[in-house]
């Protein structure tokens, strides 16, 4: 059984992660948000605390999801079903497979349970999360395997080519563009959980590298890293559910990026099992010796084959970490700001920029009541209005953090101070920048909360050009808030700046409405092609750090060129002559492509899916 290996030994007594998050919803199953009695308020409940009110929250839902003339949107309960109760389809019979792979992997490694398929067909996209709660599983994989080591997965992916059976790795299930779900019906159909491969195997503190095991989760990583002195300061949204598999996969971008990069930064090499070979990993600083296969890898969402070990860049952990808070008077100077300092020889760790709705989001979802007040006293608030003249309607917040020895942060610091300060920025202290790190994870679960309370919300995002920034911005806002109104249906948007390059940024929609009478997908269908169809029009990536997935693949014949989704056909050609791994995720098959609309209705399951 296995291979001997000291790494195979996964504690018996260890619960796997899928079995400890939520599985209709986002992330810790102690952490939700829920209304409390009397006062009717939302309130969040985390591990360490029992509903803390947002005082504020409810009204302002009720409030930007309004028409005028209008009574308000109110919240309405839509209960999720219990996963007991949803019906799964057969597993596949296949006796041949099923003994040779049983020779190999001890049964506790082999799950079919129906809570282990159910936690292993989707990710925790709005479509996702929609059928999930409604119980709408009609392609559970057949197997769950979950392996301990590299020559596991090599015996898995080799058992897989020789059976024609469907791969797919499962990282944290973190995606949000359907990349996990199997939908080859035919084929029997194998989710590969990595979790259990979560080891630093080795530091290098010399040169700054670390070997890792891919399937570890972000907070787990980094505790491993900071007991060697050191960090690998990737840290998306997801980081607490997501893994470095995942994130290598999917091309991952994290708060940070500004100075320490993407993760196709931060990456030296990695390991990768294919159906026709292994990669190895070579680490060193760079070459120039023809085509570093890791940028042939990186981001190919498990479509090629499965990474399982990767050496990394890490740093030394800052001894200094300071995140300011600021007010502009508009997003446009705030944009201007941001454009400025990119140009310029120094950089922050982070600027995140909300534009005015994300602003007023960002503090009606603080536990207390009035929370622009608490950062602000009447004098400061009378000198913005009466001295600067800043009309609140089009304050942006933005959060700023520099991380470092005290000397290059205060270096970078007195800089970027004096950029913002030319563009009417007024500095509100690190208490901003104190509450962001401390609930950044938060507000993801406000999603859940709303699809239970009979609304939507979904996100868009992409890289655009420093030209094209404002005009996609203002476009995508008008458009989809009209789109909806002149249906007679609420809508909401808002927009943060969240990562730059020398030549643009990453920005970054929220957009919101109510579910239908009918409670069907096609009100979300519709804004999901909109913001899509307007970002690829103003040259915007399909995805800054999304993905592609399954979802994004019918617009990638239009964002790719032919000629690269041609080249990717015959790579998958020779690197997964069967098409095991991964299948129908990326690129659209020939025969799709030929037919893109009805592709991407059936695709997005418009006519199936109820709410
Ligand atoms: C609330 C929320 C916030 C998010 N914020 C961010 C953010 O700030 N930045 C960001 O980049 N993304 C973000 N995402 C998206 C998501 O977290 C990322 O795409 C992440 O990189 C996925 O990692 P994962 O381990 O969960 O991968 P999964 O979702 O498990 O898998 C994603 C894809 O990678 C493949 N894959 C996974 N592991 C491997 C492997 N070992 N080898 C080969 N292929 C593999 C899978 O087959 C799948 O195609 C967010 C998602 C949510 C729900």
């Amino acid at each position: 059984m296995g291979s001997n290996n000291e790494l195979n030994n996964y504690p018996k007594e260890q619960k796997d992660i899928y079995e400890q998050i939520k599985w209709n919803g986002w992330g810790d199953t102690r952490k939700f948000l829920h209304l409390i009695k009397p006062s009717g308020d939302i309130a969040i409940t985390t591990e360490k605390y029992s509903a803390v009110p947002l005082p504020s929250l409810r009204n302002f839902i009720k409030k930007e999801l309004t028409i005028s003339g209008q009574s308000g949107t109110d919240l309405e309960e839509t209960p999720s079903v219990e996963w007991e109760k949803i019906q799964l389809n057969a597993i596949k019979p296949y006796p041949e497979f099923m003994r040779e792979i049983k020779s190999f992997f001890s049964a506790d490694q082999l799950k079919d349970d129906k809570f282990a398929r159910i936690t292993h067909t989707y990710g925790k996209s709005l479509r996702d999360l929609v059928r999930l709660r409604i119980g709408q599983i009609k392609q559970a994989p057949d197997l769950v395997v979950f392996p301990h080591s590299h020559e596991e997965v090599e015996k898995l992916v080799q058992l897989a080519h020789k059976y024609n059976v469907v791969v797919i790795p499962y990282g944290g299930g973190s995606n949000i563009v359907g990349a996990c779900e199997p939908v080859c019906q035919e084929r029997f159909t194998v989710s590969v959980d990595m979790r259990r491969m979560n080891k630093v195997l080795w530091v290098d503190r010399r040169e700054m590298t670390a070997c890792i095991q891919v399937g570890v989760m972000g907070p787990d990583l980094e505790q491993q890293l900071h007991k060697h002195g050191v960090s690998m300061g990737h840290d998306p949204d997801s980081f607490e559910f997501s893994t470095l598999g995942g994130w290598l996969a999917t091309c991952s971008s994290g708060h940070q990026s500004d100075k320490y990069g993407d993760i196709e930064d931060m990456c030296v090499s990695f390991k990768t099992v294919t159906p026709t070979g292994t990669f190895e990993l070579r680490n060193g600083a760079r070459a120039g010796a023809g085509i570093n296969y890791k940028h042939i890898i990186l981001g190919s969402e498990g479509t090629l084959g499965i990474i399982t070990e990767a050496i990394m860049k890490v740093h030394t952990i800052p001894p200094v970490v300071e995140y300011y808070g600021f007010l502009f008077p508009s997003f446009t100077h705030a944009t201007s700001a941001l454009e400025q300092i990119r140009r310029s020889d120094v950089l922050p760790t982070m600027t995140r920029i909300y534009d005015p709705e994300e602003t007023k989001l960002s503090f009606a979802s603080k536990p207390s009541r009035g929370a622009f007040s608490e950062f602000m006293s009447a004098a400061v608030k009378k000198y913005l209005y009466y001295i600067r003249s800043f009309d609140f309607n089009n304050v942006c917040l933005s959060i700023i953090g520099f991380e470092g020895t005290k000397k290059v942060v205060d270096f970078h610091k007195a800089s970027v101070f004096d950029y913002l300060s030319k563009n009417s920025a007024f500095s509100l202290g690190q208490a901003p920048g104190k509450t962001w790190a401390e609930k950044r994870y938060d507000l993801p679960y406000i999603r859940d909360f709303l699809l239970g309370n009979n609304l939507w919300v979904d996100v868009a995002e992409t890289t655009v050009s420093w030209t094209n920034l404002l005009p996609l911005w203002k476009e995508a806002k008008a458009a989809f808030v009209e789109h909806y109104k002149q249906q007679g249906i609420p809508a909401w948007i808002c927009a943060h700046i969240s990562h730059t390059y020398s030549n643009g940024v990453c920005l970054y929609f929220i957009f919101a409405s109510k579910q239908n009478s009918e409670k069907e997908l096609s009100n979300y269908v519709q804004g999901k092609k909109l913001m899509t169809d307007i970002v690829l029009k103003h040259g915007g990536a399909i995805s800054h750090h999304h993905g592609v997935g399954y979802e994004h693949v019918p617009w990638m014949t239009r964002y790719a060129t032919n000629g690269w989704v041609g080249a990717y056909r015959q790579i998958k050609q020779i690197f997964d002559p069967k098409n095991i791994c991964n299948p129908r995720k990326l690129i659209p098959t020939v025969e799709e492509d030929k037919q893109q609309q009805p592709f991407l209705f059936n695709i997005l399951n418009v006519k199936q899916s109820k709410l």
